[in-house]
């Protein structure tokens, strides 16, 4: 394993995959290091929660990476790109959890033949549950694919595709998450207009979400075939589903996925 590991970036998903990487026992504490921007207070939380290192200074920060996690927006790659830039090992890999940006801009940034790897979480990473693809740019080994993949796989399921593939799978699973939690906002609400107590209808539908989750995991019956099964003639689901389809729901989610899609594609030209 690696000596140090800097993260550039220390919002929301670079602290699910400090967590991961920490309680895992992966690396010890002291060879992750972690720098952000303008936000010394997040700093100090990381390392009062996760015992890494914190540092402001990007030179000191940078010192001897073997391996550099950019977790910064989008909007902010360029930047941070320019700022490592100088202190960047040749050999250091650089792994990038943004949105969008491909491995080819990336490289063409730092304008050297820099490993690259390209990695799309999401943020069920805090409790290890993230679906995580994983791909190479044109400079790294197999190696440094390994590495990635032992660090993603702290925080979850680990899959190595195709690069053309990332921007639809950021669709699905990196918003994801987003999309499982609109729904279960909408459930909650209605029940509460329905006379339930809000932490009522909070516990029955999260315990819903979660047996259905497992369900999807367990059985052995497809999404299709696990929805028939609830569906009574005439039954109360029947109703509801029926509902769903009359405001075509389904084609809307499709469209939601699609959108999502395209916007990872944009974000990518930007
Ligand atoms: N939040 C999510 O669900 C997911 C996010 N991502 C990607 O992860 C990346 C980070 O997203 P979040 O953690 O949600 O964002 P965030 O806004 O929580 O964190 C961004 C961090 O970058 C720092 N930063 C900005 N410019 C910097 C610079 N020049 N040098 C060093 N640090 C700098 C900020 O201070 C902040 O700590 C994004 O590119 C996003 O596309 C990927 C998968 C899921
Ligand atoms: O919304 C975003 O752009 C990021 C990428 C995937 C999830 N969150």
């Amino acid at each position: 394993m690696i000596e140090k590991l800097t993260f550039i970036g220390a919002g929301a998903m670079a602290e699910a995959l400090i967590s991961g990487i920490v309680s895992d026992g992966l690396l010890e504490r002291e060879k992750i290091l972690a720098t952000n921007k303008n936000d010394p207070k997040q700093l100090q939380a990381l390392k009062d929660t996760y015992g890494i290192r914190v540092s402001e200074d990007t030179k000191e920060a940078m010192k001897d990476a073997e391996a550099v996690i950019l977790a910064v927006k989008p909007k902010d790659s360029q930047a941070a790109l320019e700022e490592i830039k100088p202190y960047l090992g040749d050999e250091a890999v650089v792994i990038s959890v943004m949105a969008g940006v491909s491995t080819q801009s990336i490289q063409e940034m730092l304008g050297k033949s820099q490993p690259v790897i390209r990695v799309m979480p999401n943020t069920s990473a805090m409790i290890k549950e993230s679906a995580t693809a994983i791909c190479q740019g044109t400079y790294a080994t197999e190696a440094d694919l390994n590495l990635a993949q032992s660090l993603l796989k702290t925080v979850g399921l680990v899959d190595v595709v195709k690069e053309s593939d990332i921007d639809a799978i950021t669709a699905i699973a990196g918003s994801g998450p987003a999309y499982m939690y609109y729904v279960v906002e909408a459930m909650m609400s209605e029940g509460v207009e329905l006379g339930l107590d809000e932490d009522v209808s909070e516990a029955f539908v999260y315990q819903t979400i979660l047996g259905a989750a497992k369900m999807l995991q367990a059985s052995s019956d497809s999404p299709k075939t696990l929805r028939e099964k609830i569906t009574s003639p005439n039954g109360t689901t029947e109703a509801g589903l029926r509902t769903l389809d009359e405001y075509n729901v389904s084609t809307h989610i499709k469209e939601a996925v699609r959108a999502a899609h395209k916007r990872s594609i944009e974000l990518g030209n930007q």
